[in-house]
């Protein structure tokens, strides 16, 4: 999909939501155990109660490796039902991946091609031409782990790396790679105080911001220097809305937190 697609689907839904799609099926409802595929049967259920409020999915692929073949099946078919059914919804398949040249080249046609999402999670340890490979693909997009919302960010990500924190670094040095316009980077809601800074860096690209509702990261503070005339931002909720209730009324708990996510989306668009 073309940056400029998403962006129009930002402002016509005036929402930039994206909802997480971490099945376990210790959580969901007991009824959907009993389907063929209970992992697609949940997410579909999902996708149709939220997709009015939301621009983007993003299955993380632990959820789906978890559960061997059946589990890749479950991804391909949500993936499809996506592509099929709502194309101009933004894809992410959260892999978090990244190897040298040749073995990062498959993995890009693995979620590009084969499956056909829109966009990857990458890791960016293993430099420029662990990432590059990922980057050769036209209307796909590369996202680039920047400052991640977990405790353990603070290990390496801020630490100083020729007197610059090390996530600095990854957004300043991916800027000079080749295709670089192809790349939106992740930032944790939790870490919303550091967005000022990213800002300066990368005043336009994308961000993948997950760590609302579950992990406790604020909308709003996220918003206050993290949103850009185009929005430039996709807020992550996984947990808080797909496991809202874990009961029959799944879908229903499901719309309501995606609705009022997308209401205050809303009031936050119109006030730009
Ligand atoms: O790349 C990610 O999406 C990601 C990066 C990060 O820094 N923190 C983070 O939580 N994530 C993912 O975002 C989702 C967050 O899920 P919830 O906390 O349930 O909303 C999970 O799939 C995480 O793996």
């Amino acid at each position: 999909m073309e940056i400029t697609q998403l962006i129009s689907e930002i402002k016509r839904k005036k929402s930039f939501l994206c909802v997480g799609l971490d099945v376990d099926m210790e959580k969901i409802p007991a009824h959907l155990l009993e389907e063929e595929d209970p992992i697609f049967a949940f997410n579909k259920a999902i996708i149709d109660a939220t997709h009015r409020f939301a621009v983007a999915y993003k299955p993380n692929t632990a959820f789906y490796e978890a559960y061997g073949l059946k589990g890749w099946e479950a991804l391909q078919k949500t993936i499809d039902y996506l592509n099929t059914n709502f194309p101009e919804i933004f894809t992410i398949a959260d892999a978090k991946r990244g190897d040298i040249g040749n073995t990062s080249s498959m993995y890009a046609k693995a979620f590009f091609e084969d499956l056909g999402f829109d966009s990857v999670t990458v890791a960016p340890y293993m430099g420029k031409d662990s990432v590059e490979p990922f980057l050769k693909f036209e209307n796909k997009h590369t996202i680039l782990l920047a400052l991640t919302s977990n405790e353990g960010a603070f290990d390496f990500q801020t630490k100083k790396m020729d007197g610059l924190e090390t996530y600095k670094n990854v957004l300043q040095v991916s800027k000079t790679w080749v295709n670089s316009r192809n790349l939106m980077y992740v930032v944790g809601a939790t870490k919303a105080e550091y967005l000022r800074d990213i800002r300066d860096i990368i005043p336009e690209s994308f961000l993948l911001v997950p760590g609302v509702g579950a992990q406790g990261g604020s909308l709003a503070d996220v918003c206050k220097y993290g949103i850009t005339a185009d929005i430039g931002l996709l807020i992550n909720s996984s947990r808080g809305i797909i496991y809202a209730s874990n009961k029959d009324d799944f879908a229903e708990k499901a719309t309501q937190e995606a609705s009022s996510m997308q209401m205050q989306m809303e009031e936050i668009i119109n006030g730009l």
